[in-house]
């Protein structure tokens, strides 16, 4: 299977200021690839290098063979990008701000961009500046997808849309890695990654901290468990235990049966297991990290 992206030791600081180091990594053709870590991680300053709209400090980036320091012209219109803070002229109608990006691609992509508008209820006669943040980030995407591309590249293409047009949103996603697409998905949101990605990267300071399977990711991912009636568990290891009101809540990533096991018993009256911040769910592979460098 062909690679697709290479990044070989990108760094970039902005001044004094960290953006990335020495970030390596691979996606391989047809895969839908989950790059997720928290806010100021350095997703996006990774896509913009990786895409040759941020001048790198050391390291390279390829995709599809080809170096896209040397090649971006022609890299560039083969691969759909959504990026995390688009910009459009406010005085467009959709439908003239879409002809216009879709021009770079020199495809016709006018009757994909009115399918699209109406899977996603996007009005393509509403001007820009006037469009809702949701409905700016559906143009984004109509904009990411309207034409046929061998890589989409998405960093957080899914924030501020309504969980329905979320769901429009990952079935359009899908449907493009059917026909054959690679994709590229920056996330902070650890569900999304599990249930579309099969492969991920954490980014968390600038560095990468794994790059796995997502089974194998997610498997010791911690999870806040929140139990009233008790404010004792025995025989399971809890990670920032904190007492609450009636109850005790925890950091846990072991076995769900362990768990269930430990509460046999004992009288709870209530049960909540929900994702933490990512901050939290990665405790364990940042610790590992941290003690790895000492
Ligand atoms: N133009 C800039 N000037 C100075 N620092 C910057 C600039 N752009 C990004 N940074 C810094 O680089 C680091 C990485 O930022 P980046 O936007 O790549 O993170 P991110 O993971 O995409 O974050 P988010 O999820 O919040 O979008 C942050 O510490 C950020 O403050």
């Amino acid at each position: 299977m062909a690679e697709i992206i290479r990044l070989c030791n990108l760094t970039k600081y902005y001044g004094k200021h960290r953006g990335i180091e020495n970030l390596s990594l691979q996606v391989q053709e047809g895969e839908i690839f989950g790059f997720i870590g928290p806010n100021g991680a350095g997703k996006s300053t990774t896509i913009r290098s990786m895409l040759g709209l941020l001048q790198p400090d050391s390291g390279t980036a390829e995709l599809f063979g080809k170096s896209i320091q040397k090649e971006k012209t022609e890299i560039l219109r083969r691969v759909g990008y959504l990026p995390s803070e688009p910009a459009f002229y406010g005085g467009m109608r959709v439908r003239e701000a879409l002809q216009f990006a879709a021009s770079f691609y020199r495809q016709d992509c006018r009757s994909a961009a009115e399918a699209l508008c109406g899977r996603l209820k996007l009005d393509a006669e509403k001007r820009v500046r006037e469009l809702s943040l949701g409905n700016r980030k559906k143009l984004s995407i109509v904009c990411a997808f309207q034409h046929t591309a061998k890589l989409y590249v998405l960093d957080e293409p899914t924030s501020g849309l309504d969980p329905l047009m979320q769901k429009e949103f990952f079935a359009l996603l899908q449907e493009k890695n059917r026909e054959g697409a690679t994709i590229f998905l920056s996330s902070h949101v650890l569900s999304e990654i599990q249930k579309y990605c099969s492969r991920a990267a954490v980014i968390r300071d600038g560095s990468l901290v794994v790059c796995d399977d997502v089974t194998n990711i997610c498997s010791s991912a911690m999870k806040r468990v929140t139990i009233h009636g008790v404010e004792e568990v025995a025989g399971i290891v809890m990670r920032n235990p904190q007492k609450t009101g009636d109850g005790i809540s925890f950091l846990y990533s072991g076995p769900a049966q362990e768990l269930i096991a430990a509460l046999q018993g004992l009288p709870v009256t209530d049960l909540t297991i929900t994702e933490p911040p990512l901050e939290d769910v990665f405790l364990h592979f940042y610790d590992a990290k941290n003690t790895a460098s000492v």
